[in-house]
């Protein structure tokens, strides 16, 4: 039995080979970049208006118009000292312009243009490099791209861009008990549902699960199903059978099939029993079977292992100390993550912690952790890790 600390560690040092391929910037979002990116010209490229209104010579309130300059528009236009140009929001700024001053704040009169106000030097304008420079590094290798950073990569004309291949990941899941949704469930049964939530919560942080299959509880079946799936897997995922029942085959199934043991069972609650192993390269996480273990463990455990296997600079849950709402004990003798809830600044230790329940976690939105054999008094701070 390791320690969440040591599990964490164990899984973290792991060196995985990681793959490259080019793609496209239009399937990029949710990818870690492979290779820095660097602004190959200034961003703005050209001084230009943020309003609509007039690009102003000098600072002054009565200018006389001389033309217009539309977005878009290439010619290079002199101004004069007192000489005002009509300009729209994108438009290049001619270089003796001073200010912009928007439509609202003035008034026409033939040729003549009367500002309510006297503008302020550089007003309205976007400079040249005002965010980005020639040469700079944008975003570091490992960035993981986020819809911003697709359409700041797409405004430096970038179209196809090096990022690190996801994982494959395909996941088992094993027990006599469990029946297909579909099937008419008989008396003893239930409904195999955990494949559902970690595909989702695969999918909730841009992964996917390749293959799904459902194993009995027999020797054979899960040894040939772990040797089947593992071959096209980055990392297999089980679910069920890892714990210590005459049933529970997956530890052994995995030994027969050449996965080497990284640790085996955590001290914590839930998912004590938790496995994982690796095999050349590939990587094996067991999950116990209860619906919250399972999940519980995919947040805090198999999802940072899957961010640092696609490259990404960024892995673990996001977690920030909460307050919490009222007195709380937990008489665990192992460290927890509770189902919790957590608004503004306070955090909901939620009912219903069983670790065959899921309903509190479906209504959550964060895991709290919470040390054993702890008492805490409203308003103390907890960890939370959001999910
Ligand atoms: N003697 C001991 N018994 C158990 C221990 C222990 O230390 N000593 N640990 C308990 C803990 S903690 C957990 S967690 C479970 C984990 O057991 P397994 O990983 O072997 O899981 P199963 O026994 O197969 O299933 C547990 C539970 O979850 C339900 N389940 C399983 N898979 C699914 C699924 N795909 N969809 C929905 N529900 C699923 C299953 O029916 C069981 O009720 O072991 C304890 N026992
Ligand atoms: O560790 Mo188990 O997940 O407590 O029920």
């Amino acid at each position: 039995m390791v320690t969440i600390e040591e599990a964490l560690k164990l899984i973290n040092d792991q060196t995985p080979v990681l793959k490259k391929e080019k793609r496209n910037l239009a399937e990029s979002t949710g990818y870690s970049i492979a290779e820095n990116i660097t602004a190959s010209f200034d961003i703005p490229s050209f001084d230009n208006s943020a309003m609509d209104g007039y690009a102003l010579c000098g600072i002054q309130k009565e200018y006389t118009l001389v033309g217009e300059i539309a977005a878009g528009d290439n010619q290079e236009m002199n101004l004069n000292p007192g000489e005002a140009v009509r300009i729209f929001t994108g438009a290049r700024v001619p270089e003796c312009a001073d200010a912009v001053m928007m439509q609202e704040k003035t008034k026409v009169e033939g040729s003549k243009l009367i500002l309510e106000e006297l503008p302020k030097e550089g007003q309205s304008i976007r400079r040249k490099g005002g965010e980005l420079t020639k040469g700079q590094i944008v975003f570091e290798k490992g960035y993981t791209i986020t819809p911003a950073g697709t359409g700041l990569i797409g405004s430096l004309g970038v179209e196809k861009l090096e990022v690190y291949k996801k994982p494959v990941i395909n996941l088992i899941t094993t027990g006599n008990e469990l029946a297909k949704l579909g099937d008419e469930k008989e008396e003893g049964q239930i409904y195999e549902s955990n494949s559902y939530a970690l595909a989702s919560a695969c999918e909730q942080y841009g992964f996917s699960c390749r293959e799904k299959k459902h194993i009995k509880d027999e020797f054979d079946a899960v040894k040939r199903g772990i040797k089947e799936l593992l071959e096209s897997s980055d990392v297999l995922i089980l679910c069920g059978g890892i714990s210590v029942g005459d049933y529970d085959y997956v530890k052994e199934g995995l030994e027969e099939n050449g996965v080497e043991e990284l640790f085996y069972k955590v001290f914590q609650k839930p998912g004590k029993p938790l496995y994982f192993g690796r095999r050349g390269e590939k990587f094996v996480f067991a999950l116990p079977g209860n619906p919250a273990s399972s999940l519980s463990c995919f947040y805090i455990y198999v999802l940072p292992f899957l961010r640092k296997l696609s490259g990404s600079n960024t892995i673990g849950l996001s977690r920030f100390p909460f307050s919490i709402s009222h007195d709380f004990s937990n008489k665990s003798d192992r460290p927890s993550f509770l189902k919790a809830r957590v608004e503004y600044e306070s955090v909901e230790i939620l009912n219903a912690q069983s670790s065959s329940m899921i309903h509190s976690m479906a209504l959550g939105n964060a895991l709290a952790f919470i040390d054993a054999n702890t008492t805490l008094k409203k308003g103390d701070k907890i960890e939370c890790y959001l999910i």
